[in-house]
């Protein structure tokens, strides 16, 4: 069953067309892993299906989301699936905190908007949450410049994943991580993608962080999408040049490729 079905979208700019005329789908569950260079047009494919660009682009096309065409939808009724049926973490994530809120009023602000519970209630679901990611509870009274950015990226995490959206959208979410942190993000979504079972749609140039978690990846370049497949297919044998050369220029990627070709001789 699919979660999302965008057809015929574009995102067209004054001068330029951004994203042109890419139609793919999201099935309930999957991992989808949206790749490409910087500026192929991603962000603003992601941006598009919450009616998040920038107010001088324009969206044209369909995205078809629990029984609506998202582009159609008023900013009222973007604004409730928003958060609740379809949450973004980002590559900022500094910039969705304000330095002067503790982690317990972020929470709290989401919660109020979307959930009728009591003080105590949102409370103790914010510590679950929070404990879920792998934090302490004692974050919940911190001031976000008290945390790593690999803390604050869980706590994003943790409340993206909050009302438990059937799709996530992930743009870039470890660009800004060490390596070993965003390791340990990428395995933390995992996990709570399998205790879910919300579907993610993740964004990134590195080939690399979609090999072991993706199930299946569309290439993007130059705002078209060239080649969508299984992993293993567009990995060990991607149809497109501008394909094999992001997988040439991921040097891990390489080397397995290779080898998977070996076992196949
Ligand atoms: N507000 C805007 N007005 C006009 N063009 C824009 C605007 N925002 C982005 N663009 C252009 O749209 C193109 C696609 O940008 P986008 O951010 O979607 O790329 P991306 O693939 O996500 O890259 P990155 O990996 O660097 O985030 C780029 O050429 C960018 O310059």
């Amino acid at each position: 069953m699919n979660v999302l079905t965008v057809n015929h979208l574009s995102v067209i700019g004054k001068q330029h067309r951004i994203v042109n005329d890419i139609s793919f789908q999201i099935e309930a569950g999957e991992w989808f892993a949206l790749v490409g260079q910087s500026g192929s047009g991603k962000s603003m494919t992601a941006s598009a299906i919450g009616q998040l660009l920038p107010p001088n682009l324009q969206a044209t096309g369909e995205i078809n989301y629990a029984g609506s065409n998202l582009l159609a939808l008023r900013p009222s009724e973007m604004r409730n699936i928003r958060g609740k049926r379809l949450s973004y973490i980002f590559q900022d994530y500094q910039g969705s905190f304000t330095p002067f809120l503790t982690i317990g009023r972020h929470f709290e602000e989401y919660q109020r908007r979307h959930l009728d519970l009591s003080k105590t209630a949102r409370k103790q679901q914010a510590k679950q949450a929070l404990v879920s990611v792998g934090l302490s509870e004692e974050i919940y009274t911190r001031y976000p410049v008290q945390l790593s950015g690999g803390q604050l990226q869980r706590v994003s995490i943790a409340i993206a994943l909050l009302l438990k959206p059937d799709l996530l959208i992930a743009d870039e979410p470890t660009t800004a991580l060490d390596s070993v942190t965003s390791y340990k993000v990428l395995e933390l979504l995992s996990r709570l993608q399998a205790d879910t079972g919300c579907a993610i749609l993740f964004i990134t140039h590195d080939l690399r962080h979609v090999r072991k978690y993706a199930d299946r990846i569309a290439v993007m370049k130059d705002g078209v999408m060239i080649e969508t497949g299984n992993k293993d297919q567009i990995l060990n044998h991607p149809k497109h040049a501008y394909t094999e050369l992001l997988i040439q220029s991921s040097p891990s990627l390489r080397t397995m490729s290779l080898s998977a070709e070996g076992a196949l001789r």
